[in-house]
């Protein structure tokens, strides 16, 4: 399996006044190695979506390159699959015809490609919906549809922007498990965006801190709380445990205190 890896890159973005220019990103390295679950964390406004919009290959880099293994991302691919918040489901095809869309585009044949969807379908809980409407089903199980989706055409790298934003606390408990058993049977990469230092802290094996302005990787976390869920089953009890709580407080103190910085910013160019 392939690494990712993000060399020296900048993003510069054109602002809202001629001249203005937006520092997105500033020089960023990061390697995703195979089996790597990293989260991005940070502020509002501090490059994650940016990040991973290069990582999927819809925008280009300012400076520098991403490769994975040994070629240069130029453009988006079936390697990388994506999740969105807003899981993007086709509401005129049933379950299977959307999980199985990607593959049906590549020119893959039915059967293969029936067999590949419907293996990801069960995986993800949803073996006996493949005739359902998006319609009739529920927030999360939409969003289980489109990491089915995401996983159908095998990609080397899983790029997930916010997908739990829109799901009430208990469904997006059952998904973060979800998520981290796929993550243990398979060895691919796994980039991931929250706001919810809770869900960044449980599913990571790799945390990244970022913060705005320009926006940039301040903090490197290796965690094994993910692990240990594994093992025991037993999220309530990782999420209680002394050094969950610890690293949380570090982590929002770090966060709050770009926030207030940013905020500050604001009041004092609105003075
Ligand atoms: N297409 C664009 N044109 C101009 N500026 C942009 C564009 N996209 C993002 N930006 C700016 O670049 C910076 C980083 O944005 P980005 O969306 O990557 O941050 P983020 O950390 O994902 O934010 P959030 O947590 O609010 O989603 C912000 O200042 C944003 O306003």
């Amino acid at each position: 399996m392939e690494n990712l890896y993000v060399k020296d890159v900048s993003v510069i973005y054109p602002g809202k006044t001629a001249g203005e220019r937006v520092h997105a990103l500033n020089n960023i390295n990061l390697t995703i190695n195979s089996g790597d679950f990293v989260v991005a964390l940070g502020a509002s406004g501090c490059g994650k979506t940016t990040l991973l919009s290069l990582m999927a290959g819809f925008i280009a880099p300012s400076k520098g390159e991403i490769m994975l293994g040994d070629n240069k991302v130029e453009g988006p691919g079936a390697d990388r699959g994506v999740v969105f918040q807003k899981h993007a489901l086709l509401p005129w095809l049933n379950v299977m015809e959307n999980v199985e869309f990607g593959l049906k585009l590549q020119g893959v044949p039915k059967a293969v490609r029936r067999e590949q969807a419907a293996k990801n379908l069960a995986l993800v809980g949803l073996k006996d919906f493949h005739d359902n409407m998006i319609y009739q089903l529920s927030g999360g199980m939409q969003q289980r549809v489109g990491i089915a989706r995401a996983l159908t055409s095998n990609p080397a790298m899983l790029l997930m922007d916010e997908p739990m934003a829109a799901l009430d606390a208990l469904t997006r408990e059952t998904i973060q498990e979800l998520l981290l058993d796929i993550w243990a049977k398979s060895s691919t990469m796994f980039f991931f965006i929250t706001h919810s230092v809770d869900e960044a802290l449980f599913l990571a094996n790799r945390l990244i801190v970022m913060s705005p302005r320009p926006g940039r990787i301040t903090h490197t976390y290796e965690l094994d709380f993910n692990k240990r869920f594994l093992e025991c089953r037993d999220a309530r009890a990782v999420k209680s445990s002394p050094d969950f709580i610890k690293m949380r407080e570090t982590v929002l103190n770090i966060i709050y205190g770009d926030e207030r910085a940013v905020n500050k910013e604001l009041e004092v160019s609105h003075a």
